[in-house]
């Protein structure tokens, strides 16, 4: 079995070794341009066209990622990168969803005990207790209820938040109100204080919190973006956040990554920035869930974690 590799960032040794632990039966190559040698499956972040196109003998693609739209939006230009019928498969949890329940939960707590008007309150050296928030005052809605979306939503829950999500198709998750499809998202969004996107990047999401939506939010609410920076409307967000209706914001991606040194985001003082991170691939756990994923495609199994083309996610 033939495994290539290619990913712009990660060390590329660690990968082929531990993909060679995980797999002894397999060879695995780091992929170099002009490499057009035989391949079974291919693991990609950002992959040249030409590492992928005219392999119709593979068995599976890889996305190193939870995310493809990457992957998509080149296969929208390139439709031959993805020969008919070779699955793409994306990375699912893999240890992602810890780190998105520690990112929301450390977030939600942050503004639930007003640390934000703390911090704001130290800067003018006043020494001034607020009232509590209560927290059925404090209502978290997920939008996208997905492998990651729904542990954040859980582990909210856990906290004795109340919290709902909004997805396509209903869920069915201990403690969560669930509301799905567009004709829902109305009644989701009404009443609901913090907002933490984990939506995929498709064409029926991108622009989705927008001025229009966040007028639709609590006042005072909070906007927690963890999934993709074309989410979000970023005037909108200011515009939102000046006239009160939001609060506070925490944004981890954005439209343009890194995020330009004069965008106004980072000189607002109620928007918390991180440089997309917050749930980052783990090797030993991505390749560990490859390697169960290629035994399966190999015993004729079917394994979960396969894109749909048609769905964009
Ligand atoms: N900032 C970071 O570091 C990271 C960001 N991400 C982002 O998080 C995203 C989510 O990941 P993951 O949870 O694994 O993805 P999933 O595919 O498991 O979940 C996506 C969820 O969104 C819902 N959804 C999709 N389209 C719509 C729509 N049009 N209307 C309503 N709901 C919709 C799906 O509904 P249904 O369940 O009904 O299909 C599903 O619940 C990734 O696509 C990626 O962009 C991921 C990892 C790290
Ligand atoms: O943003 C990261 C991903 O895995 O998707």
């Amino acid at each position: 079995m033939d495994i290539i590799f290619h990913h712009p960032t990660f060390n590329s040794q660690q990968w082929i070794e531990g993909l060679h632990q995980k797999l002894p039966e397999a060879t695995v190559r780091q992929w170099l341009p002009g490499d057009n040698q035989p391949a079974d499956y291919a693991l990609v972040w950002h992959p040249p066209v030409e590492m992928l196109s005219g392999r119709s003998t593979l068995k599976g693609v890889f996305a190193l990622g939870a995310g493809v739209d990457s992957i998509l939006s080149q296969l929208q230009k390139h439709p031959e990168m993805l020969p008919k019928g070779v699955p793409l498969f994306r990375l699912e949890d893999t240890g992602m969803a810890l780190q998105m329940q520690e990112y929301a939960v450390s977030q939600v707590l942050h503004w639930f005990r007003r640390f934000d008007d703390y911090q704001a309150l130290k800067q003018q050296a006043k020494w001034e207790p607020l009232e509590d928030y209560r927290r059925e005052d404090f209502t978290i809605g997920v939008l996208g209820a997905g492998v990651l979306g729904g542990k954040v939503a859980e582990s909210l829950a856990a906290w004795g938040f109340p919290v709902r999500c909004w997805s396509r198709s209903k869920k069915d998750y201990l403690g969560i109100t669930s509301y799905a499809g567009a004709e829902q998202l109305g009644q989701f969004l009404s009443g609901t204080r913090v907002l933490i996107n984990l939506l995929p990047n498709t064409p029926q999401t991108v622009g989705i919190i927008n001025s229009e939506l966040l007028n639709k939010l609590a006042d005072n609410s909070y906007v927690m973006n963890l999934a993709r920076g074309v989410h979000l409307v970023e005037d909108d967000l200011l515009a939102a956040l000046d006239s009160g209706k939001v609060k506070g914001a925490m944004l981890d991606v954005f439209a343009k990554e890194p995020l330009p040194q004069n965008s106004l985001l980072w000189k607002h003082p109620r928007i918390a920035i991180t440089p997309h991170l917050a749930a980052v691939t783990r090797p030993e756990e991505a390749m560990t869930y490859i390697a169960k994923t290629i035994r399966q495609i190999e015993n004729k199994e079917s394994p979960s974690g396969q894109v749909s083309l048609d769905n964009g996610y």
